[in-house]
């Protein structure tokens, strides 16, 4: 479960402040994917962060009670020099988990060949992302994170496994999905919400939510 409670988080630009979040309370319950709907620049990414952990709020208090995922994109604690396989090797063995199991589970799911033993910065983007969401999906969280759906790539066959992947581990798992669009969103989330103006309107239903997105956006 991910808890929000009177959490309040805005930017000085130099100018004005941008608020994302005034005085939000609302749950993430284990079970129930949630889809967030919010207009680009209003802050989908500081929202994904904070539920992470990565960004804090400025007023307010976050509750996490399951393991949640790093949020799909974000690179950090990869080290750019070290290749794919000795990256998620260490990683593997941070959480606990078998190293052997998770390079194999990698490395098929990212399909990026000799790459995969060549250091992190020599990766196209497409293929850093691509080896941040395989190793994301291969940690097995209660909660994954994701920003904006699943990776922009042109690799059909990489979407196509790692959307069959992903929608396996909605059976036992709970997905925060972002998005200024409602397509990723009705594929895998089970309550929706609309970020307005510092706002976070829950809904029962992507239905409700999209009726007021397209009202109001
Ligand atoms: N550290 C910061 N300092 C000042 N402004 C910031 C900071 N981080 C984010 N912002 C601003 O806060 C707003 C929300 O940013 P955020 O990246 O969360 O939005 P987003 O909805 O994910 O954006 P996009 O759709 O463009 O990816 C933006 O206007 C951004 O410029």
């Amino acid at each position: 479960m991910i808890e929000f409670r009177n959490v309040s988080k805005s930017f000085w630009t130099g100018k004005t402040r941008k608020v994302i979040l005034d005085q939000a309370t609302f749950r993430v319950e284990l079970g129930r994917s949630l889809g967030i709907l919010a207009p680009n620049g209003t802050g989908k990414t500081t929202i994904i962060n904070m539920m992470a952990g990565l960004e804090k709020p400025d007023e307010g208090r976050i509750v996490r009670t399951s393991k949640i995922s790093f949020p799909l994109g974000v690179v950090s604690g990869i080290n750019k020099a070290q290749t794919a396989q000795e990256n998620c090797r260490y990683i593997a063995r941070l959480y606990g988990l078998d190293p052997d199991h998770v390079e194999a589970f990698c490395r098929y799911l990212c399909g990026i060949k000799e790459y995969f033993d060549m250091p992190v910065a020599t990766f196209s983007q497409g293929m850093r992302s691509r080896f941040m969401f395989a190793l994301m999906l291969s940690l097995e969280f209660d909660i994954y994170l994701i920003d904006e759906g699943m990776p922009s790539t042109m690799d059909a066959e990489f979407n196509r496994k790692a959307g069959e992947i992903l929608h396996e581990r909605l059976m036992t798992s709970t997905v925060v999905i972002v998005s200024h669009s409602s397509r990723i969103l009705e594929r895998y989330c089970t309550s929706a919400a609309v970020l307005l103006d510092g706002r976070l309107h829950m809904f029962d239903t992507l239905a409700e939510a999209k009726a007021m997105y397209n009202y109001d956006s």
